[in-house]
């Protein structure tokens, strides 16, 4: 043994978990001061994620869901499609299979469901609990990002409204969680999500994989991170979506992942990904975000409704001037099947 690594055995001190990490670790309380979103802010334009310890009751409320959720998508395939809704003002919700193209299968959680959605027995009480912690530590976030980039409060707060489900679906935000099995073990295929921000848990086996943004050329796996495995129970994976991105005007980079899910049919891997989105009606203006913003290439940015920007209208989320650097960041990038 060297004599340094004799010292270190002896020595009761021991380096602080953050700094371990390569990655951004924060609190509910960073976000509620001035340099704690500033931090945040920081690590999602230097890595493209953080993470964030949630608040004690949200490990056990998103486990319990995805133990009821494990127990429905073993459920006979024609079951399981009572519970889906087709794509209506409300968007698809419900479960969806993508089993025969990708290998997976999801339940769509939104906080408002059109009238055709019904609810799998036993799962609205323990989904309500989980998408609720989910959606309060994604509002923190944003709030936080919000107030470091200099956006006005007022209108980041409008782009959310969620009032109860008597609103109509296209003025509703439709924030919604997805449970995802991935029962076959297919990638899904790298992409960015059409979020404001995604807050995740970790799944139950390691599966995402992420582009860290300083490694841009993501070829190889040097420079992508699984953010899983530096994880507890009780922390959440943060990062950016298209919609932030392009409200910031490119100040925010919208992250680039995919998932390799374990290929184990008896066991596929679970996970609950949270999406915080504004209302499908609303319409995202960078300068009214940002009056401050005199970059022209910023304020030349048109107004862009939240549902063109999700149904990709014209390949709107590729023309970006900020994706249009030669970096090659965005490179590979699919969408979604529904976002087509
Ligand atoms: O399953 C996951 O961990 C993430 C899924 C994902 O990236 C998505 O649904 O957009
Ligand atoms: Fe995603």
């Amino acid at each position: 043994m060297k004599p340094a690594e004799r010292a270190w055995g002896r020595s009761r001190w021991r380096p602080p978990r953050r700094a371990l990490l390569p990655l951004q670790l924060l609190t509910m309380a960073d976000l509620e001061t001035p340099s704690g979103g500033a931090a945040l802010l920081r690590a999602l334009q230097r890595d493209g994620l953080a993470l964030l310890r949630a608040p004690p009751p949200l490990a056990p409320a998103v486990s319990r869901c995805l133990a009821v959720c494990r127990d429905f998508f073993a459920l006979p395939a024609a079951e399981k499609a009572r519970h889906g809704a087709g794509p209506g003002s409300g968007q698809q919700h419900g479960y969806m299979s993508m089993l025969d193209d990708g290998g997976s299968e999801c339940l769509e959680l939104k906080l408002c469901h059109d009238a055709a959605f019904e609810w799998p027995p036993r799962l609205q009480r323990a989904a309500a609990a989980a998408v609720r912690a989910l959606l309060g530590a994604a509002r923190r976030a944003l709030e936080a990002v919000a107030a470091a980039l200099g956006m006005r409060r007022a209108y980041v707060a409008a782009l959310l409204d969620d009032a109860g489900a008597s609103v109509r679906l296209e003025e509703a935000s439709h924030s919604a969680a997805r449970v995802w099995c991935y029962t076959r073990g297919v990638r899904s295929g790298w992409h960015a999500d059409n979020t404001l921000l995604t807050v995740a848990p970790r799944g139950t086996a390691v599966g995402l994989r992420c582009r860290l943004l300083d490694g841009r050329r993501a070829s190889t796996p040097r420079e992508c991170v699984y953010p899983e495995k530096l994880m507890e129970p009780d922390q959440l994976v943060v990062f950016a979506g298209d919609a932030l991105s392009y409200l910031s005007g490119g100040r925010v980079p919208a992250l680039v992942h995919e998932v390799i899910p374990p290929v184990c049919n008896d066991h596929p891997r679970l996970s609950m990904p949270f999406f915080l989105r504004a209302r499908r009606a609303a319409v995202l203006e960078p300068q009214a975000a940002s009056p401050h913003i005199t970059d022209p290439r910023v304020r030349s940015l048109p107004p862009l409704r939240v549902s063109d920007l999700e149904a990709n209208v014209r390949n709107v989320r590729m023309s970006w001037f900020w994706k249009q650097d030669g970096m090659g960041y965005y490179d590979c990038c699919e969408w979604h099947p529904d976002e087509k």
